[in-house]
């Protein structure tokens, strides 16, 4: 059964891509001439640097952040062929076994490779879903002088292959070049890599300017069409096989390099994942004031605004639709104005976008204004999750739901809108809790707007569970990004200290013990758990339900009734959803035979639910406490 899911799973996962696509968005033809993106990751290192061991990780950072795109990933630079020897080994070791009980045709048909030594075990075939490779008694043996590694974007789960391009990205930088970034030779060297590779996309880890952009876009779009001869193909015209590429898949013409930096990468994630809600309003706004920038700045506004929205590279919704539109408009015959230039009508078109998504984005603020005073007055606790982005937030709040409600991904930025929904704490308590979208080194000062509204919600919230991944050899510098982050949003220590519980995720990856000396010194409580595979979990559930309590004012009262009632009134309890805990059931027995039995119980209420709990079973002890007056609206 776990078998067959799991076949079922790697199924899904290799023909979702198709899937995935929007498909109403009108495609303009990709670079290459092809959809695909393929990517470049670069990640700067300056002198003093942050420590190699932390470079690296920044630089993984960097290369998940073009993985959450989809988007295949190049080999940097600095590849070394040790790498790819590692990779075939580790794959080897590792085959991707699955045993699946599927018709063999139908498998075929759906494009799973039956390796030609296939084990054969009651029936069952062992396929290999992505590996080159045979199998022989069970073992998988690899053919170490194949490239079986051109496919390394895909491959993002292997930590190997993450480690290997992120090594062979990591660029040295002397000084930063004003309007180039890098100096003269890296920028050929790279561009030498460009033409070889294919690729597509730079992701350059830092933030550039715009003119630093356009020029490297210029001249590695220039390489990547062969219009720049360097000296090692010029001196070897004849044995490169990239002659023969030129020739037949790629249409050198239509190359076009698009180079991120960490702010466009950013918006570019943010924009092609965040589908709803004000955070995508404010996305939006980000996105269009950028490229308001972008049009004023160039020279060639039309050519390079247009570029950001290249097809695949910017599947942006109505932010893409709008602002290529310019020609839709005229074909539609609502140009208006004559003599506008082209760059004018663009700057208007986006001006009233602007002015527009400002309109809905006040008048949603109006809205929560108005809903953030009804929920001032609330007796269901509220519990946000915080914390860095990949640290298992979605994977904790799918625990204690015990379902898969919200995606949880090795994907940086899978969360973007805040999801909430209702859980029970440990003693059955209803609580609302929120997952809220990941925090990362670095924010773009722009995106922090988006940010605030996004995160909004965990001002309100009565408690605020931090997230870490305490297995990550960053986790202590990611705390500090999300304590700045949440410093730069208005909260302030006596936030952290009074609503704050830290949770220690991923403590099965651990490879040293917990230092249960730091938990003991910290004045907010510190939980160790896996939400992946549920431990600890309950202790945090009592551990939310302990301060929740004290923070609402919650208290014990003792309920006494007759037995025939018990259903009713703990019915009522619980719908109510604020009871927390019932303690010591007492059943009294009877003065005088006959009598129905009364029984005791002991809950833990909010004054509000207490006092609508009397209202609602005992309305007569409610006109003896205002001694018969009649209500003040009466
Ligand atoms: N080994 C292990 N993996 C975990 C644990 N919790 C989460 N993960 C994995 O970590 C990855 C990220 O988890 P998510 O729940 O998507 O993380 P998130 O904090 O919601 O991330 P964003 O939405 O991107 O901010 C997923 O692949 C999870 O399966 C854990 O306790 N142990
Ligand atoms: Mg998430």
């Amino acid at each position: 059964m776990l078998i067959r899911r799991l076949s079922n799973a790697l199924l899904k996962y290799r023909f979702s891509k198709e899937a995935a696509e929007p498909q109403q968005v009108q495609r303009v033809k990709a670079p290459f001439g092809f959809t695909q993106v393929n990517c470049l990751v670069i990640h700067p290192i300056f002198y003093p640097n942050k420590g190699p061991e932390l470079e690296l990780y920044l630089a993984e950072e960097a290369v998940g952040l073009s993985k959450s795109l989809n988007w295949t990933l190049e080999k940097g630079p600095f590849w070394k062929e040790e790498y790819s020897q590692k990779i075939r080994i580790s794959q080897g070791r590792n085959p991707l076994q699955v045993k699946v009980e599927n018709n063999e045709d139908e498998l075929k048909e759906e494009g799973w490779e039956l390796s030609s030594k296939a084990h054969l075990r009651n029936g069952e075939y062992i396929y290999l879903p992505f590996l080159n490779g045979t199998y022989d008694d069970g073992q998988m043996l690899v053919d170490l002088s194949s490239e079986s590694d051109d496919d390394l974007g895909h491959e993002w789960k292997n930590k190997i292959i993450r480690n290997s391009i992120a090594k062979s990205s990591l660029v040295k930088v002397k000084r930063i070049h004003s309007s180039t970034f890098f100096t003269k030779g890296k920028v050929a060297m790279l561009g030498e890599h460009i033409y070889d590779k294919k690729i597509n996309a730079v992701f350059i880890n830092h933030e550039l300017t715009p003119l630093q952009t356009r020029n490297l876009e210029k001249v590695w779009t220039q390489y990547a069409k062969g219009e720049i001869a360097t000296f090692r193909r010029s001196e070897n015209p004849d044995d490169s096989d990239m002659a023969t590429d030129a020739e037949t898949d790629i249409e050198y013409e239509d190359a076009y390099v698009k180079v991120f930096d960490r702010f466009t990468m950013i918006l570019q994630i943010f924009a092609k994942r965040s589908t709803q809600g004000v955070a995508r309003q404010q996305i939006e706004l980000s996105f269009l004031k950028f490229a308001k920038t972008k049009l004023v700045r160039s020279g060639s506004a039309f050519a390079s605004l247009s570029s950001i929205f290249l097809g695949d590279l910017m599947m942006a919704k109505e932010v893409y639709l709008e602002v290529v539109s310019a020609k839709q408009r005229r074909a539609l015959g609502k140009m208006s104005g004559s003599g506008e230039s082209e760059i004018q009508i663009q700057r208007r078109q986006i001006d009233e976008r602007i002015a527009k998504v400002r309109r809905q984005i006040e008048e949603e603020g109006l809205q929560r204004g108005k809903l953030k005073q009804k929920k001032l007055i609330h007796t269901v606790p509220r519990i946000a999750l915080i914390g860095y982005t990949n640290a298992g937030k979605s994977q904790l709040l799918n625990c204690i739901l015990q379902k898969e409600v919200v995606e949880s991904k090795d994907l940086l930025f899978q969360t973007l809108s805040t999801t909430s929904k209702q859980i029970r704490l440990a003693s059955g308590q209803k609580a609302i809790m929120l997952d809220t979208i990941g925090f990362i080194t670095d924010l773009p000062h722009d995106l922090v707007e988006s940010f605030k509204c996004t995160l909004e919600e965990v001002a309100d919230a009565d408690i605020v569970l931090h997230i870490r991944d305490i297995s990550h050899p960053c986790s202590e510098q990611q705390k500090q990004v999300v304590l700045e982050v949440l410093q730069q949003l208005g909260f302030n220590e006596e936030f952290y200290s009074k609503k704050m519980i830290e949770v220690w995720n991923k403590i099965d990856l651990m490879r040293t013990p917990i230092d249960f000396k730091q938990i003991q010194q910290e004045t907010y409580p510190i939980v160790p758990i896996s939400a992946l595979f549920n431990t600890n979990v309950k202790q945090l559930l009592q551990i939310m339900e302990d301060k929740s309590n004290l923070i609402m004012n919650k208290r014990p009262y003792k309920l006494r009734y007759n037995i025939d009632e018990h259903q009713q009134r703990l019915k009522w309890l619980f719908d109510n959803g604020n009871i927390s805990g019932i303690k010591n059931e007492i059943h009294i027995t009877p003065v005088k035979k006959g009598n129905p039995t009364e029984i005791e119980y002991e809950v833990i209420l909010d004054e509000i639910t207490y006092n609508r709990y009397i209202a609602t079973f005992t309305p007569e002890l409610r006109i003896k406490k205002n001694k018969g007056m009649p209500p003040p609206n009466w």
